[in-house]
């Protein structure tokens, strides 16, 4: 078969590539998307979107609880089909890809559906899902964007039972009595508050001294008293020794055996890149994060975005990364990646928000660093809130320069409040400006005024 000659092939159409391959087209370059599962990828069929749907209806049902302190008695009785079905029908269209299809081949790009590999810089075998090949060559290059999948443990007995990942826990229909989550990061904090506040006994299994590793421990410890004010067993720094099914899970910490009728296993992701091709164009075959240079280059005639870049697994990481990649195949002369303001939201509630570096990472990099905490049912708006006020505002600051380059705000809709605190590490705002700021009374971002006053002491 004969090549076939365009102007850029993506080889997976996660978030980034999608952006990717529809800004390409929209440019008038020839483009060919592959995929060989949904075009979307994670985000909207099996992470995100369903996910939050699911955060949502929890949510309201606490609110509800919470309506009974504050205003009066409330009836509640939870319904998880209405969340089952809102994910079947609104969100995923039951699992059908057609509405993202059609808006890429609206844009003018053309989709294989297959398994894409590199064949040399610029060279692209597809091999089709309905059995056909196809070799393209791309005059100005290819977009990788191959995504995650959900990690597997090596567990003993572990894989032979049915437990859930990501990938089915989306599509429960019914809820079990009881779930054994094993991963305290934000898949797993944010799942296990939402089953618990549907009715599901919850036991959360972590192997780190604490959940939310990579968060602030002051963030960490607001969400582990929440989760276990609100009926979860959290258990940090445990070992998994074994995992049988009868039926029911059986967990073998050693010292005891923890029994549920699901699992979730929530425990990080792996990458993909395996059989891609990498050593055809001079990477290491075996890489398990890809390299970028500030323009998304990963080498000649490649550009690697997404989860696959080990900057941040998120989905807004891999549409900024996209958009960078975009603009250095379309000849743009910039902006180029820059990661010192990555902002990202675990949706427990309070949401957990951060930015920048955490304090031990500006420890870590050598910085003059100056922290300083704001509790939020200290403040006036966490008062009047009352019941679900918990959270906290933390600051990082560089005391040499007197600017934030981090800050964390775990509050309710603790992910707005850290809008304020993205602008000011990105822009590199002065404490000094940002203490002349009106913050408007009462408002949970207020609180961070006062963490702003704490810099000092
Ligand atoms: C439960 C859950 C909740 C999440 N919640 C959030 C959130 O709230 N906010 C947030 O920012 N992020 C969230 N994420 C993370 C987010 O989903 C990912 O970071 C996001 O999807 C970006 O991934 P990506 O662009 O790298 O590609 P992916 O979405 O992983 O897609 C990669 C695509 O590549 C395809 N592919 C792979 N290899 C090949 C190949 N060789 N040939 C052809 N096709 C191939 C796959 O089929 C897939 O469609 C969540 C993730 C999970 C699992
Ligand atoms: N709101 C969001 O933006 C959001 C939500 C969900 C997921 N995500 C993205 O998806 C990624 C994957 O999420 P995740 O929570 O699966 O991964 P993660 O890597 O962030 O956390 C996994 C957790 O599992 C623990 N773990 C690993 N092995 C274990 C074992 N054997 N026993 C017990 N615990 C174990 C780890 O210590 C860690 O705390 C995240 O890093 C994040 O980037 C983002």
């Amino acid at each position: 078969m004969s090549a076939r000659d365009v102007d850029v092939v993506v080889i997976g159409l996660g978030p980034g590539g999608e952006y990717a391959a529809q800004k390409l087209a929209e440019a008038g370059l020839t483009v060919v998307g592959v995929d060989k599962g949904l075009v979307g990828g994670e985000c909207p069929f099996y992470g995100c979107i369903p996910s939050k749907i699911m955060i949502r209806a929890a949510n309201a049902l606490a609110e509800a609880r919470r309506a009974q302190t504050l205003a009066g008695q409330v009836d509640v009785r939870p319904d998880w089909s209405l969340v089952a079905e809102r994910i079947d029908r609104q969100a995923t269209n039951h699992w059908d890809d057609s509405s993202h299809v059609e808006r890429l081949t609206a844009a003018g790009v053309e989709i294989l559906r297959g398994v894409g590999r590199l064949d040399g810089p610029g060279r692209v075998i597809v091999d089709g899902t309905d059995g056909s090949r196809h070799e393209l060559v791309a005059s100005r290059g290819v977009v990788l964007n191959a995504g995650t999948m959900p990690a597997t443990l090596p567990i003993e007995g572990l894989a032979d039972t049915p437990y859930w990942t990501n990938r089915e826990v989306v599509r429960v229909s019914e809820l079990p009595a009881s779930l054994v989550v094993i991963g305290g990061g934000p898949i797993g904090c944010e799942l296990t508050q939402a089953f618990t506040r549907f009715g599901v006994k919850v036991t959360l299994l972590e192997v780190a001294d604490r959940i939310l590793g990579p968060e602030e421990p002051e963030s960490a410890e607001v969400i582990h008293g929440v989760l276990t004010a609100e009926g979860v067993d959290v258990r940090a720094g445990v070992s998994i020794k074994r995992v049988t099914h009868d039926g029911a899970f059986h967990v073998d910490l050693g010292d005891e055996v923890v029994t549920a009728d699901q699992l979730l296993v929530a425990a990080g992701r792996r990458t993909q890149l395996s059989g891609i091709g990498l050593e055809t164009v001079g990477l290491a075959d075996d890489l398990k994060v890809i390299d970028t240079d500030e323009r998304l280059r990963a080498g000649e005639r490649l550009w690697a975005v997404g989860d696959i870049t080990g900057k941040g697994q998120f989905t807004h990481i891999s549409m900024y990364q996209a958009a960078v990649a975009v603009r250095d195949i379309l000849g743009a002369d910039g902006p180029w990646a820059d990661y010192r303001a990555v902002s990202r939201v675990t949706f427990t509630d309070p949401e957990v928000g951060s930015v920048g570096m955490s304090e031990r990472q500006a420890r870590e990099a050598g910085l003059a660093v100056i922290t300083s905490v704001a509790e939020i049912p200290e403040s006036s708006r966490g008062w009047i809130h009352q019941a679900g006020n918990e959270g906290i505002i933390k600051l990082v600051a560089d005391a040499e320069r007197m600017v934030l380059v981090g800050a964390s705000a775990v509050a309710p809709s603790g992910g707005e409040v850290l809008g304020l605190l993205a602008a000011a590490v990105h822009a590199q705002v002065p404490v000094a400006t940002l203490r002349t700021m009106h913050f408007a009374y009462p408002t949970f971002h207020r609180a961070i005024e006062v963490a702003l006053d704490g810099l000092d002491s």
